[in-house]
């Protein structure tokens, strides 16, 4: 019931209808994602279609079952055939009783977790029927002396019902109360008060022997029967098509056939059974309303379907794996940050000592070559002092590019120091590595940097060292290359030192 009843409501009623803007916009966006997805596929649309008006066929169905079974027994069956049976009446009043007060209380709860006014009423409708219906089930052994008084507390317990039932629908969906207000006794305690008055009134009247007061019983009836069906149209006008009120719609039509099996049937006579049992059915959804609304929101308004659901959670997780996604690509450019310098882009000395680790272990296990090139530029100080700063960075950047365009793909340059460069050569021997530092040594002697309408022109110092020559540990290897530099310096510079 729960799955047929859901497809009813239409993102458009609930936007209207919810105080939660944020997820109105949702709903509204999903609608939107909704439309595009009928439209992609004209098939798709049509079984849609098609499921949805079989739907709504479904809920017309359920909804005059009812209907169905009084005209059955009506068309089928002896009306003077009776069914007499107290002690069953009792319990039933009893269960109806004991039900009616724990369906109030849950209602009240809602009430007061969500301070609907809807449900506020929805309360007093199932406070009014459980004090008004008790005496009902309290005379069952005098209805053979007191016919009238038995049978009046039910349409009279009905109409209560109907009354409040009514007044909640126009309260739907109207601002909800402060909590301070909600438990008030005052209201409460006027609401049983006029409840057992009812009780106290219909007594009195029933009694007093002069009054012929049986016409009085169908006309309770009928107008019950009368304020149901208002409040089924009054749900049909205003378009109120969320889960739970599709609930309160069939309710209603279950309470509304219940009144008319009542007014048409005999007391005891089978139709007049069936009108409890159709009366019960609409008090059972409509309290499985309530369970709902209590374990979820604890309100009926803010209650969605499971198709809803879906959509928003489907929208969470398109949301979440697109935050997903930039976070992996930040925490990307992060590494590559925490792995460069940021004046040339090259790597920086945390980045060379890692990968020439690796190199190294690889080296050692293939057995293959492994050169370190160490690289100074000469006299560096002297740009800085004579062009300033500004234009010594420019001509790192200059140098390490030049640097970077004399390497292969899969050669790692690094800066390591202000001026200081250190170039990891994987499968370069102690030959192809000299060829490498004198190409790059050569190209950076040719070099013209432009800065402001002046050509600077630097030189490079350059050591060279390998893997098994100079060592097999990193240190080493590093140690002996920085040698060479400083031997390349001391020889006067703008020179390749090999091993
Ligand atoms: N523009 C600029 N200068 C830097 C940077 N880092 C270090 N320096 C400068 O680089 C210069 C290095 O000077 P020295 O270590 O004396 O060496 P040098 O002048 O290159 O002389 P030799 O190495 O002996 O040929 C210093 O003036 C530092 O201030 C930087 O990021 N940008």
């Amino acid at each position: 019931m729960n799955q047929l009843i859901f497809w009813w409501k239409r993102p458009r009623t609930i936007r209207s209808l919810m105080h939660d803007g944020t997820v109105a916009q949702r709903l509204s966006d999903s609608s939107k994602s909704d439309t595009e997805s009928e439209n992609q596929g004209k098939p798709d649309a049509f079984i849609r279609r098609l499921t949805g008006i079989y739907q709504r066929l479904l809920v017309l169905l359920v909804a005059l079952l009812p209907l169905m079974m009084i005209s059955y027994l009506e068309l089928f069956q002896d009306p003077k055939l009776l069914f007499e049976a107290y002690g069953l009446h009792e319990v039933a009043s009893l269960l109806a009783i004991a039900l009616g007060a724990f369906v109030t209380y849950v209602t009240w709860r809602c009430y007061l977790a969500s301070g609907e006014i809807f449900l506020r009423w929805l309360a007093l409708a199932f406070l009014g029927f459980t004090l008004v219906y008790l005496p009902h089930g309290l005379f069952t052994r005098f209805s053979d002396d007191m016919m009238a008084l038995f049978l009046a507390y039910g349409p009279a317990s009905r109409l209560a019902m109907a009354i409040c039932l009514l007044v909640a629908l126009k309260r739907f969906g109207k601002p909800v109360r402060p909590s301070e207000s909600r438990r008030r006794p005052t209201t409460w305690g006027m609401a049983v008060g006029i409840f057992l008055a009812i009780d106290l009134g219909l007594a009195a009247f029933f009694l007093i022997p002069m009054v012929s007061a049986k016409s009085v019983i169908p006309v309770m009836e009928a107008l019950a029967l009368a304020l149901f069906l208002a409040g089924i149209i009054v749900t049909a006008l205003r378009r109120i098509r969320l889960p739970l009120m599709i609930i309160y719609l069939l309710s209603l039509a279950a309470f509304a056939q219940a009144s008319i099996a009542f007014l048409i049937s005999d007391p005891w006579s089978h139709l007049w059974w069936l009108a409890h049992v159709i009366f019960t059915t609409g008090f059972l959804l409509l309290s499985y309303g309530v369970v709902h609304a209590f374990h979820t929101t604890g309100s009926f308004s803010t209650v969605y379907s499971q198709a809803e659901v879906m959509k928003q959670v489907r929208q969470e997780q398109a949301h979440t794996q697109e935050a997903l996604a930039k976070l992996k690509t930040a925490n990307t450019r992060l590494a590559q940050q925490a792995a460069t310098d940021w004046l040339t882009g090259a790597a920086n000395r945390r980045q060379l000592t890692r990968q020439a680790r690796r190199e190294l272990a690889r080296a050692q296990r293939n057995g293959t070559p492994l050169s370190l090139l160490c690289l100074d530029i000469d006299h560096f100080k002297t740009v800085n002092d004579v062009h300033g700063h500004q234009a010594g960075d420019q001509v790192l950047k200059q140098v390490a590019l030049t640097m970077q365009q004399n390497l292969r793909p899969t050669d790692l340059l690094a800066r390591v120091g202000g001026e200081e460069f250190q170039v990891l050569l994987p499968d370069a021997n102690s030959q192809q590595a000299g060829e490498i530092a004198e190409r790059i040594r050569s190209s950076l002697h040719d070099l013209e940097i432009r800065l402001h309408g002046k050509v600077l022109k630097v030189t490079v110092s350059v050591g060279s060292a390998q893997m098994v020559q100079d060592g097999k540990d990193l240190d080493s290897i590093m140690r002996a290359g920085d040698e060479r530099l400083y031997e390349a310096k001391a020889l006067g510079r703008n020179r390749v030192v090999t091993g």
